[in-house]
């Protein structure tokens, strides 16, 4: 059959959406793979399925797939551009929607000028919950790495991320350091490794190097991390704007027992179909 789906991106991090409530298929890991391999399909980080709830109370359910084929449980910019997709292909005439992820139901607010506002919950702070290996919680661990230890934060934002503060984001040796955070066993689930120069108490610069894709052009829930976790520290005060490689995103969070909430652009790049 040739399912139809819509590329799009959210500051640069970039999505295939495919809508499987008015189309019936059951996509494949190499499905998803062939989706997001940018030498052969159409290329993305990421692939968002559009789904039916399992609960009457929410709208839709939310499913993300990293472009090696797994299923992952949060994805921040890839929110934003569900929302757009769900009000823009009218599978709902609601501005405010409510989603179910395998990390909890998420609201979503479209708002003006094809901007989307993500309340993204509450982080979460213990190790063993984000999975990390570490004694006790606290505010910054120490990760050893052959040949040298780094100073990170660890957090959960539904999907595990760690975040390294560096002085200079354009030499930071993201590459290099990425994929040895990515895979380190003390996150049994692999992480998203964050790298976060801080300019200013409300403006910060992060590049993210995404576990189960490499370094993205943006990454929502690392600008949420990285924040909370630059609050925590105290370098950071309740309102940031994350300067990513592929644009700018709003982060609020008012400390623990608190929401973030992200806000954010989203683009449609085109609408196609390929044959599955
Ligand atoms: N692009 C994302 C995060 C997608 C999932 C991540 N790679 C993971 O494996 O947890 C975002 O915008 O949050």
């Amino acid at each position: 059959m040739q399912l139809k789906f819509t590329k799009m991106h959210g500051a640069g991090n970039d999505f295939v959406v495919i809508d499987l409530i008015s189309q019936r298929y059951k996509l494949r890991s190499h499905d998803i793979r062939k989706f997001a391999d940018r030498r052969f399909g159409i290329g993305c980080d990421q692939v968002l399925v559009v789904e039916p709830p399992s609960n009457p109370d929410v709208d839709f359910r939310y499913r993300i797939y990293n472009a090696d084929g797994t299923e992952v449980e949060q994805c921040g910019n890839g929110a934003r551009c569900f929302a757009r997709f769900v009000h823009d292909s009218k599978l709902t005439t609601k501005r405010r929607i409510t989603a179910e992820t395998p990390a909890g139901v998420i609201t979503l607010q479209c708002l003006e000028q094809q901007r989307v506002e993500v309340d993204m919950g509450q982080p979460e702070l213990e190790p063993e919950l984000i999975p990390f290996a570490a004694a006790a919680r606290a505010d910054s661990y120490h990760l050893q790495l052959p040949g040298q230890h780094l100073e990170i934060g660890a957090l959960s934002m539904g999907n595990p991320h760690a975040i390294v503060r560096v002085t200079d984001i354009e030499t930071a040796d993201v590459a290099g350091l990425g994929p040895a955070i990515e895979s380190h066993s003390d996150f049994p689930q692999r992480v998203n490794a964050g790298f976060m120069q801080v300019i200013s108490e409300q403006e910060i610069r992060l590049r993210v190097f995404e576990r189960g894709v490499g370094e993205t052009l943006a990454c929502g829930t690392g600008a949420c991390a990285a924040v909370v976790y630059g609050k925590l520290r105290g370098w950071l005060s309740d309102t940031v704007t994350v300067q990513l490689p592929g644009g700018m995103l709003s982060i609020t969070w008012r400390g623990p027992g608190h929401s973030v909430i992200m806000t954010g652009p989203t683009a449609v790049v085109f609408e196609g179909s390929i044959k599955v």
